[in-house]
């Protein structure tokens, strides 16, 4: 597979050393600055900043290619790159989060959800810790989560920071260079139950990225990671 980077910093250069590794060639580089071009590419990758992510995306779905963006904190704007997508009859995934196990822990957070739904005594709280590095807070993770949540209990919203009755208050910390850490606590008087979990590198998130590729190349539309993974 021909794999067009868009973005070359440490996603990037990670997603390079995976795909090589898997057989993979990578055909362009466009980091910030950089013309668009995506040669001969099969599939385009985007882990860049918030500011240029539509930037990206629209050009690699306007240029027929395929493209898996994993660019954070800017989902304000995903309905137009589903509607673009469609009007060029192109393909698009987008995830929060591309590695496997966190897609696990999608799934597992919302079972915990719905379990707890029932139980006022509880209140849910996240904690997502990452690198100082990061520009966007919360984490794309921590608001799928959030989300994730929202759609299984009475919880209405979310808040990063300060507490708030109905909404789930989300923690963000920035330390060192965490791949990235979320938590989830629901906290009684009498106890407390939490799920985490905790990446070690960014090698899961990064070939999550070339399997979502891998299966999105082929393909026509606007999927997601439970479409790749075939998650029911
Ligand atoms: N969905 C997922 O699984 C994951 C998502 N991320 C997200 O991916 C993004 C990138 O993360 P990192 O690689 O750690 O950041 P980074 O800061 O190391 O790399 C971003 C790169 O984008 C480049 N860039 C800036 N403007 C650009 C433009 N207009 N076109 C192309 N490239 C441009 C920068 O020069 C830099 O090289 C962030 O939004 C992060 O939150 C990170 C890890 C996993
Ligand atoms: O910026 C990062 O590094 C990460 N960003 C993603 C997010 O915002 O959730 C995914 C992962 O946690 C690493």
């Amino acid at each position: 597979m021909k794999i067009a980077l868009l973005g070359y910093g440490r996603m990037g250069k990670t997603i390079e050393k995976l795909a090589v590794e898997r057989g993979h060639s990578v055909v362009k580089k466009i980091d910030q600055g950089d013309t668009y071009d995506f040669a001969d590419a099969d599939v385009a990758i985007d882990f860049s900043v918030p500011d240029a992510a539509v930037d990206n995306i629209s050009m690699a779905l306007k240029s027929g290619v395929p493209v898996v963006s994993g660019t954070t904190g800017w989902l304000d704007r995903y309905p137009e790159m589903v509607a673009l997508c469609k009007e060029n009859n192109g393909a698009f995934i987008y995830a929060s989060n591309f590695s496997v196990g966190v897609n696990i822990f999608f799934e597992l957070n919302k079972k915990l959800a719905q379990m707890m739904k029932a139980l006022d005594s509880y209140n849910v709280s996240m904690t997502e810790v990452h690198h100082i590095h990061k520009l966007d807070a919360p984490s794309g993770t921590a608001i799928t989560l959030a989300e994730g949540i929202i759609e299984e209990s009475s919880k209405t919203d979310w808040i990063l920071g300060n507490e708030e009755s109905n909404k789930i208050t989300i923690k963000a910390v920035r330390e060192a260079e965490v791949p990235g850490t979320h938590t989830i606590t629901y906290q009684s008087d009498v106890d407390e139950i939490m799920i985490e979990h905790k990446a070690h590198s960014r090698n899961g998130f990064a070939l999550g990225a070339i399997i979502a590729a891998e299966w999105l190349k082929d393909k026509k539309g606007v999927h997601t990671m439970k479409d790749v993974l075939n998650l029911s």
